[in-house]
């Protein structure tokens, strides 16, 4: 039995809250004869990416907007795969366009972001929409980021003059939130592979934002009494390990995580809902411009 009485910040439930509330802004565009619709692009047979895919076609028929799905086989090609991309970004019906990653190795994933045309990059991947963040006037913001930080907003804790820490540097993910997190006035420190004494990082942090994808890496024990953390990790445990049965933990272990923290995301349950809500939330306002 764990003592915890760190608030629960529950993705799922919020996120289902965000999707219910995106309806009536589908209506409106609906009403005036523009039918949010996303093109979904999924390259290859990745197992996790077609449970992702699924799962955003699924919200966001229940959103009320329309999808339009390309399958492509893993061997597919870089210079195909841009005349696909070229073709959507063609298409008035389409108004976001989504390439699931991570693509399959021999296609240029730089290349492919680079292609989407930025006014339908509801993922928030291309140089200009990372750009756009980066200068303080975001057009599409990445969804898990945009996720950690609604997610963060309802902890109750305002990330203004807080020391926060963003474990993990990547492009999608570490390096946006960061971003987001100086704009709102937060005082940021990223940590990486090569940060020398990661546990005395998190010891310091009002708010830790884990980005890495290794089970469990960060102890409760690491956490500072009253911190908020974001949990981003999604990492499904070998069977063969103790007690996991193909579970799935994050990055920070929740439990021991728990009974430190003032406010904790779950895995599963957290981010990752709020993930596929935010990019919902992309499309819808991407139609609203047209
Ligand atoms: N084009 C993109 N590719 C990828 C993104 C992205 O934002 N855009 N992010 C991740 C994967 N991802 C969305 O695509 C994603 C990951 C996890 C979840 C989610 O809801 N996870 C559940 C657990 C699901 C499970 O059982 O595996 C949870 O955390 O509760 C949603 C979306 C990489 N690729």
């Amino acid at each position: 039995m764990s003592d915890s009485t760190a608030k629960i910040l529950d993705g799922k439930a919020l996120s289902k809250h965000l999707i219910g509330e995106l309806k009536e802004r589908v209506l409106a565009c609906v009403e005036r004869g523009v039918t949010p619709c996303l093109a979904v692009v999924l390259v290859g047979e990745d197992p996790a990416s077609k449970v992702y895919v699924r799962s955003k076609e699924r919200k966001a028929a229940k959103a009320g907007i329309a999808t339009k799905d390309h399958r492509m086989s893993a061997d597919t090609s870089t210079e195909t795969l841009l005349g696909v991309i070229a073709e959507l970004n063609a298409d008035p019906a389409v108004h976001g366009i989504l390439v699931q990653l991570p693509l399959p190795e021999g296609i240029d994933e730089q290349r492919v972001l680079a292609a989407v045309d930025p006014a339908k990059d509801v993922d928030g991947f291309h140089p200009d929409n990372l750009g756009l963040l980066m200068l303080g006037r975001p057009r599409f913001v990445a969804c898990t980021p945009q996720g950690c930080m609604r997610l963060l907003a309802e902890s109750g804790v305002s990330p203004e003059g807080k020391r926060a820490l963003v474990i993990g540097r990547s492009t999608i993910v570490g390096k946006p939130v960061a971003q987001l997190l100086v704009q709102a006035n937060a005082t940021v420190t990223v940590a990486h592979s090569r940060t020398r004494d990661l546990e005395a990082e998190v010891r310091q942090a009002d708010i830790v934002v884990a980005a890495v994808g290794r089970p469990e890496m960060v102890p409760g024990a690491w956490i500072k009494p009253g911190a908020v953390v974001i949990d981003v990790g999604i990492n499904r445990l070998e069977p063969e390990q103790p007690g996991a049965k193909g579970r799935l933990v994050g990055d920070v272990h929740y439990a021991s995580a728990a009974e430190q923290a003032a406010a904790i995301t779950p895995v599963p349950g957290g981010v990752g809902p709020m993930t596929i809500a935010c990019l919902l939330a992309n499309v819808v306002e991407a139609a609203e411009r047209v």
